[in-house]
């Protein structure tokens, strides 16, 4: 396994295809991560930075991303040079009244999660300053009951910029194997991390290598 002080380049990223039933989806071919959380948590966001370019449309109104919308990346690694999709989905959570994961994000999202086995790593983009709603915590139940033993679930706060420097600190306490993001990586405190190490936790989670 590369140790932590290979250095990470993100060499080629693309659009493949937006899909808005299994029909479209195209073929599951790589490895890939699915970026799942609540509108405007800021999923569009984090594939840009993690790609290092706006490849995702995301906007300050929630409700931006209608279809499941698919790109490849390549990625090197030291030596290894790796290919993988990435999913930006669209949210859930906009509807004021509560219901089932199903009602609201519909079949084709929750059958594409639970039948696309090429998807290795989901995702969990959850809100810095809200991390107890009740329906992340229904997403979270939703993928245990079907993931496999060669799938990964992975949380990431989003809008840690916008916590206190102690709200911060007791986040990251309670729950310490979630990793964190901010608006501006760079501006990330370092005992937090830093983009490249988001990025190979990441890589190593989505090949299995954690
Ligand atoms: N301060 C701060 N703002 C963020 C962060 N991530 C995203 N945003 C902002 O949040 C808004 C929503 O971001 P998007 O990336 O479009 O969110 P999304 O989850 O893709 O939203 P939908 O496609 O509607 O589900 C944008 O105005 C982003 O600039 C963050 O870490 N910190
Ligand atoms: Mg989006």
């Amino acid at each position: 396994m590369p140790n932590n002080s290979t250095s990470l380049r993100v060499l080629e990223s693309h659009f493949v295809c937006a899909a808005a039933s299994m029909a479209h989806c195209p073929p599951a071919s790589l490895p890939e991560v699915a970026f799942l959380g609540r509108s405007n948590v800021g999923k569009s966001t984090f594939i840009n930075q993690l790609l290092g370019h706006k490849i995702a449309k995301s906007s300050a109104t929630p409700g931006k991303t209608q279809t499941a919308n698919f790109f490849v990346t390549t990625w090197q690694l030291g030596l290894e040079k790796v290919a993988f999709g990435c999913i930006d989905l669209p949210g859930f959570g906009y509807a004021k009244v509560s219901k089932s994961l199903q009602e609201e994000w519909g079949v084709f999202l929750c059958t594409l999660l639970k039948q696309r086995p090429s998807i290795k790593l989901f995702l969990h983009l959850i809100d810095a300053r809200h991390p107890h709603l009740s329906l992340d915590t229904k997403v979270q139940e939703f993928l245990q009951s079907f993931i496999k033993l060669d799938q990964r679930i992975q949380c990431i706060y989003t809008k840690f910029d916008k916590l206190t420097s102690h709200a911060q600190h007791s986040l990251v306490q309670e729950n310490p194997s979630a990793l964190v993001s901010v608006l501006k990586p760079s501006t990330l405190k370092p005992k937090f991390g830093s983009l490249q190490n988001l990025q190979k936790t990441l890589l190593n989670a989505l090949l299995g290598r954690t």
